[in-house]
């Protein structure tokens, strides 16, 4: 049986390609963020992020990374405004990062890496649903926000205390009532461009949106994301820790900024 996609040395991002061609198409994410390219378009709108505590449903340990995953049959959790047109509904959050402090977002900025980078993932309404918008060109937005090393942030905590009951992949458990607004920085201030997924199947359905001011975390914090395992209980111990795909070609395409 062959196994399937994953981030180590024999299944890992350089290997994707193989089973997903499109690994090398023209709008691959993430990509190296240079703020001096980027273009200032003023006609960008400023996001509109309306999160309903209640919509959260439960939190998934994938096998690769964690999920908090939302309700998603109403417009009660939605992102508007930015640079997508239309509504776009929560249907879950995840994130990314590494071995060590000195890696794990997905993004990076001028070269650097952060220890994480989260990801919230909307689907255009306009679509019948998640599965469906994300064969669209125009199906997904993600708001990806940077994590960096400073003080702990009290509002990851809860999705942190959640990790001793989904440490092994496959586990799941409850997670309701949770306000992901809180997860957001002062500034709403973002880079865009058009992206991909960054994981199987690589779908060029992403609109990028990358919050320029990242949220803290500290390094008690970011060990307890390390504490997570990629394999299932009893299928030994492989800590899920470097998450990443690396940065890709921009291939011509423009990165947009709503500040100047
Ligand atoms: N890492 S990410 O690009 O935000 C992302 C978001 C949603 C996804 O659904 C599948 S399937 N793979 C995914 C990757
Ligand atoms: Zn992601």
């Amino acid at each position: 049986m062959s196994h399937g996609w994953g981030y180590g040395a024999d299944n890992g991002p350089d290997t994707w390609e193989e089973g997903y061609p499109i690994a090398t198409g023209p709008r691959q994410s993430p990509i190296n963020i240079v703020p001096r390219d980027a273009v200032y378009d003023p006609a960008l709108k400023p996001l509109k992020l309306t999160y309903d505590p209640s919509d959260a449903k439960g939190i998934l340990n994938n096998g690769h990374s964690f999920q908090v995953d939302f309700v998603d049959d109403t417009d009660s959790s939605t992102l508007t405004g930015g640079p997508i047109s239309g509504v776009y509904r929560l249907k879950q959050f995840h994130c990314h990062w590494g071995s060590s402090d000195d890696q794990g977002s997905e993004h990076t900025v001028n070269g650097v890496r952060f220890p994480c980078e989260l990801h919230l993932v909307h689907w255009n309404t306009k679509y019948p649903s998640f599965g469906d918008a994300a064969k669209e060109p125009d199906g997904l937005a993600v708001v990806g926000v940077f994590l960096r090393i400073g003080a702990a942030n009290p509002r990851l905590q809860r999705v942190l205390d959640s990790f001793e009951s989904i440490k092994n992949k496959g586990k799941q458990s409850g997670f309701g009532d949770f306000d992901t607004r809180t997860l957001l920085p002062p500034s709403l201030e973002y880079w865009t461009y058009d992206g991909s997924l960054t994981t199987p199947p690589l779908l060029e359905s992403v609109t990028w949106i990358v919050l320029k001011q990242p949220i803290s975390v500290s390094p008690a914090q970011m060990e307890m994301f390390r504490s997570l395992q990629f394999c299932a209980e009893g299928e030994g111990v492989w800590d899920m820790v470097d998450n990443f795909r690396p940065p890709q070609p921009l291939k011509g395409r423009l990165l947009r900024a709503n500040f100047k």
